[in-house]
């Protein structure tokens, strides 16, 4: 992202961008051949022909293979063939980085990467230059890997310490440094304090001078005095082997924790300070702790979470270093953080140089972190130098390199703007393509929901008529138990109405045989009384005949005009008397008066009006 530096000429340079008003002293060296870093680091780079020493920091991707993982999922990271831009695809879009070099694991072992990105910058600080490596990453990408190494391939660390004292187990070129003498200091800053990692190392009587406190059992807590730690301990020696293995066992002193992103994640910031003042080289050593935030660690409880914060200080005092810097502001706040107070020589001296590693990983999942931090690098890249103060030709007239200098400044970072122009553009274009496609999707959707609002109506008129099925089904049962029940009902009222009937037919039989029998008995009676009237009668036939004279005489007597005639008949059950009545009707009313009277006292007689 940020221009190529370009050139500068002049003995006192500085770091700042083109508006900075914060000036930082850079002594500028005129050799300019392959034996400085920058040069050397990128070998096919144009900036082969511009002087290194104009930008103080030298960014580099090392991008991490995989982890261990049965599936490995396609990288978001696709690297440049120039091997100085990484594009990271995101789910819409790309964001490009140019940085001074990408190195990639899986194609880069740590010798590879070593020897094409840092070992000139080593030569350098065996010859007197100051450098100071920093690794920034988030957790579990790869920066205490790439600083401390592993079994198999020794990390930078180990590989410096190598190559400035010489490998004394080889022969020939290796032993090239052979006979130098450094002094290591191992630092840690945790929560904000530093500590002497070499304080209570048992290393006395090993051979080599080690100057620690003495009575520090435990790590040392050291104050910061000026931009250095005051009373720190420092392991000297010429054997690469002693030391290297002095510092391994302290790194393993360092503060780590299992987090989500990493099971031995270093909690602290490591700091290993190698000097070589035999020639006033210093070389610094920074594998910082992960960038990552709170959340993102996974850290719950207060403690945890504070420990996070403070790791976080120091990172985020950086990122504002490197962009105060960059920004050109007057003050940079370099005692925002004890890394930073520590760092500010590295930033400040005119000898030192930064290479700055960015530590990422290709997993999509990490995609948010690789990005912060490519931002980051990409930040730090715009830190430029320019001239300290006007230089004078041999005639003492003002140089006008500085006026080049600027004039170059000025055109680089033109071409920085139009570069951020063009992205900018294509950002809007890939944000109306966006744009576009989530319109397409909002479409797709609303189709979508349209057909499932369908399924879920059409779904609703089944489940509605499983419903009224199930309700009829039941309703049909209930009424099925019904009706079984009223039959059982009607079959017992049959029943009992056939009982009732049978008795009721039984006592009418019964009744009818009484009424038979009293008729029979009646009969016998009526027989018994007829037999009886049959004798009564015969005997009655003699009271009639004298009954109908005694009428006969009494009529006569009365009125002998009035009976014509009158007879007797007996022959009928009941016995009456004829009268055959005269035609006066007078007579007559008082005939019928008087026979009225006589049949009264006399019972038997039946009286027939003819
Ligand atoms: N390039 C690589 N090749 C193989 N293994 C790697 C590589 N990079 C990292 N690892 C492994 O991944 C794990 C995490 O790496 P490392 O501890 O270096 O991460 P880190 O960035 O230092 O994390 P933290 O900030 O939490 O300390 C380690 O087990 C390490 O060995």
């Amino acid at each position: 992202m940020a221009p190529t530096p370009t050139s500068a000429k002049g003995n006192q340079v500085q770091i700042r961008t083109p508006q900075s008003r914060h000036r930082l002293n850079f002594s500028s060296t005129k050799n300019t051949t392959t034996t400085t870093p920058q040069a050397s680091a990128n070998p096919n780079s144009t900036t082969r022909e511009t002087p290194p020493q104009d930008h103080p920091i030298e960014v580099i991707g090392r991008i991490r293979n995989f982890p261990n993982t049965k599936e490995k999922p396609i990288s978001v990271l696709q690297i440049n063939p120039d091997k100085r831009t990484v594009r990271v695809r995101a789910d819409v879009g790309y964001r490009d980085f140019s940085l001074d070099g990408v190195s990639l694991s899986e194609e880069e072992d740590l010798e590879s990467f070593y020897k094409k990105f840092v070992e000139s910058r080593i030569k350098a600080v065996k010859l007197g230059e100051k450098c100071t490596i920093m690794m920034y990453g988030p957790t579990g990408s790869g920066k205490s890997h790439n600083m401390f190494g592993c079994a198999k391939q020794p990390g930078i660390v180990y590989r410096s310490l190598r190559d400035i004292l010489g490998d004394e187990s080889s022969d020939n070129e290796d032993r090239v440094g052979f006979g130098t003498f450094v002094q290591v200091t191992v630092l840690e800053i945790y929560n904000e304090e530093i500590y002497d990692l070499l304080s209570s190392n048992g290393g006395a009587g090993s051979g080599f001078g080690i100057g620690w406190p003495k009575g520090s059992a435990s790590k040392a807590r050291l104050e910061v005095m000026g931009k250095k730690a005051k009373n720190a301990t420092f392991i000297s020696g010429t054997e690469a082997g002693k030391i290297s293995k002095e510092v391994q066992k302290v790194e393993k002193r360092r503060i780590v924790k299992s987090t989500q992103c990493n099971e031995r994640s270093s909690r602290s910031h490591c700091m290993i300070i190698l000097d070589v003042p035999t020639v006033g080289g210093r070389l610094m050593l920074v594998d910082m702790a992960g960038s990552e935030n709170i959340e993102q660690a996974g850290q719950t409880g207060f403690e945890a979470k504070m420990q996070t914060a403070k790791i976080n200080q120091g990172n985020i005092a950086l990122k504002r270093v490197v962009e105060s810097i960059a920004n050109g502001d007057s003050h940079v706040p370099f005692r925002d953080s004890k890394l930073t107070m520590l760092l500010q020589d590295s930033f400040e001296d005119d000898k030192s140089k930064i290479l700055m590693i960015l530590c990422a990983s290709p997993d999509p999942k990490e995609i948010h972190k690789t990005i912060c931090t490519l931002e980051y690098g990409a930040k730090a890249k715009c830190i430029i130098r320019g001239p300290h103060t006007p230089m004078k030709d041999k005639f003492g007239a003002e140089d006008s390199s500085s006026a080049v200098i600027l004039g170059s400044r000025i055109a680089a970072m033109d071409q920085f703007i139009y570069k951020l122009q063009m992205e900018n553009k294509l950002r809007e274009k890939e944000r109306n393509e966006a744009h576009q496609q989530l319109l397409k999707k909002e479409e797709e959707v609303a189709a979508l929901r349209a057909k499932l609002e369908m399924v879920e109506g059409k779904g609703s008129t089944v489940v509605s008529e499983q419903v009224i099925n199930s309700k009829v089904n039941e309703r049909t049962q209930t009424l099925k138990l019904q009706l079984e029940k009223k039959l059982e009902e009607c079959q017992r009222m049959a029943e009992e109405f056939v009982d009732m009937k049978r008795k009721i037919m039984e006592e009418t039989i019964l009744q009818q045989q009484q009424e038979v029998e009293m008729l029979r008995r009646r009969l016998e009676e009526i027989e018994f009384e007829l037999c009886h009237s049959r004798e009564v009668r015969s005997s009655r036939d003699f009271e009639g005949s004298s009954f109908a004279k005694r009428l006969l005489g009494a009529y006569a007597d009365e009125d002998p005009g009035m009976v014509k005639s009158m007879d007797l008949d007996m022959s009928d059950a009941e016995p009456f008397v004829r009268i055959g009545a005269v035609h006066q009707p007078d007579n007559h009313l008082k005939f019928l008066m008087r026979l009225l009277i006589m049949m009264s006292s006399d019972q038997n007689m039946v009286t027939k009006h003819v």
